[in-house]
């Protein structure tokens, strides 16, 4: 029987699923089942692709949170995978905090210091490791893996990862791990392929999803990140606030009397896109809205990216690319384009007709620096972190 490696990425609006067949001991790079539900938040649609065909579609009125869609998602996913003997199957855990700067095989131990960090990934960690026991419950005898958001940013200069409070508290852990560390460890391997020289250029790549934040890549490693002790940092999100002065907390803990439960409930889920617009969390539908508050939340994204930009820049010293990249930076020409124009002052000159065909380039040849847009792959990452995992363990047994 094939062996094969299954992969689970929950994200803030999504679950993605991939199936990557092990032929001949090597791991294939495109897999061969995908699943996902997205719009987890709004309108949740179920897809199942099998060689690049759509298997089936399922909407659902809602569902009962992300637990539900794990479940329905992994019901429909046990009868392709029977057909292979499952080598790992591997995890995305978005928080890592300071016990693990690289990818487990995960135990018991191993789940309890992750299930501690819940409270620093409110919106994903929970979900993160109920993905990982709802597959230890489906398949007990196959080794559960975790690749960690957190873990590409251990490279980070000691100073980029400080915040400026006592230094017991740093040594407590109350530093910028920085997220979304899958998806730039896939697009700082897809770097020599389009950049010349790539290992001397000074990168940003823009990850903008439902969650956002971006990475400042040396060498095609990171140095500087917008996300910090939580995925709450940097820009606004579909529904997080990103940058927030940390006086806005204590005033509505004291002057507004909230609790940290309402604190919390405003910051991760009612803020952002969703909060600015009053619409929707989704670029999608302000995108396709006339409304004011549409267009200015919008305007803030854009208006946040250009800042982050800038600020990426001078811990560079100086840009040479700019990556776009997950659901809004793949699909969205209009927020590509507007970031792009807006940091034009870097040297950019877009290119309408590339910006808009969406793939590669999208700048002008010239002496300014280049932007790109590159579908990111953090379900690859996941696989062949696992797959080398459990290789290790064979070899050594
Ligand atoms: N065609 C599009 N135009 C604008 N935004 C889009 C488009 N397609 C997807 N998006 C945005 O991408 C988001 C999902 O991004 P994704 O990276 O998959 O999120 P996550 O992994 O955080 O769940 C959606 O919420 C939506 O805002
Ligand atoms: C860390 C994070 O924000 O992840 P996502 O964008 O998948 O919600
Ligand atoms: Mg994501």
């Amino acid at each position: 029987m094939t062996e094969a490696i299954l992969t689970l990425n929950t994200g803030s609006s999504s679950i993605k699923a991939a199936l990557y067949p092990l032929e001949t001991g090597a791991m294939a790079g495109t897999p061969s089942v995908r699943a996902t539900v997205s719009g987890l938040d709004s309108e949740p649609v179920l897809r199942v692709m099998r060689a690049g065909s759509t298997l089936a579609e399922e909407r659902f009125e809602a569902l009962r949170g992300p637990g539900q869609a794990v479940e329905i998602l992994l019901d429909r996913l046990m009868p392709l995978t029977e057909e292979y003997a499952l080598a790992a199957c591997g995890h995305r855990i978005v928080h890592g905090g300071r016990s693990f700067s690289g990818p487990v095989v995960l135990d018991d131990a191993s789940i309890a210091t992750l299930t501690s960090l819940s409270s620093l990934a409110p919106g994903h960690q929970p979900e993160n490791l109920g993905g990982v026991k709802a597959a230890r419950l489906r398949w007990p005898s196959v080794p559960q893996t975790a690749s960690f958001d957190t873990a590409f940013h251990a490279t980070c200069p000691a100073i980029a990862r400080y915040y400026g409070l006592p230094r017991e508290m740093l040594e407590d852990g109350i530093i910028r791990y920085g997220f979304h560390g899958l998806s730039y460890d896939y697009i700082a391997g897809t770097l020599p392929a389009f950049l010349e020289e790539w290992d001397r250029h000074r990168v940003i790549v823009a990850h903008l999803g439902s969650g956002a934040s971006m990475c400042a890549l040396k060498n095609g490693a990171s140095i500087a990140t917008t996300m910090g002790f939580t995925a709450l940092d940097g820009l606004p999100m579909g529904t997080r606030c990103g940058d927030i002065d940390p006086g806005v907390l204590l005033y509505l803990l004291e002057e507004k009397g909230l609790t940290p439960a309402q604190i919390s409930d405003c910051l991760y889920r009612r803020s952002g896109l969703l909060g600015l617009s009053g619409i929707s969390s989704d670029m999608r539908e302000l995108e396709a809205s006339d409304a004011p508050q549409g267009r200015e939340a919008i305007d803030y994204f854009v208006y946040r990216c250009g800042r982050e930009i800038g600020s990426l820049t001078a811990a560079l010293g100086g840009l040479d690319a700019l990556v776009f990249t997950g659901g809004i930076g793949q699909n969205s020409a209009l927020v590509r384009g507007r970031i792009v124009t807006e940091a034009g002052w870097l040297g950019f000159v877009l290119d309408d007709r590339a910006n808009n065909a969406g793939n590669g380039r999208i700048t002008a040849a010239g002496n300014g620096p280049s932007a790109w847009v590159v579908p990111t792959d953090e379900e690859l990452v996941i696989a062949r972190q696992a797959w080398q995992l459990v290789s290790e363990q064979d070899s050594k047994s």
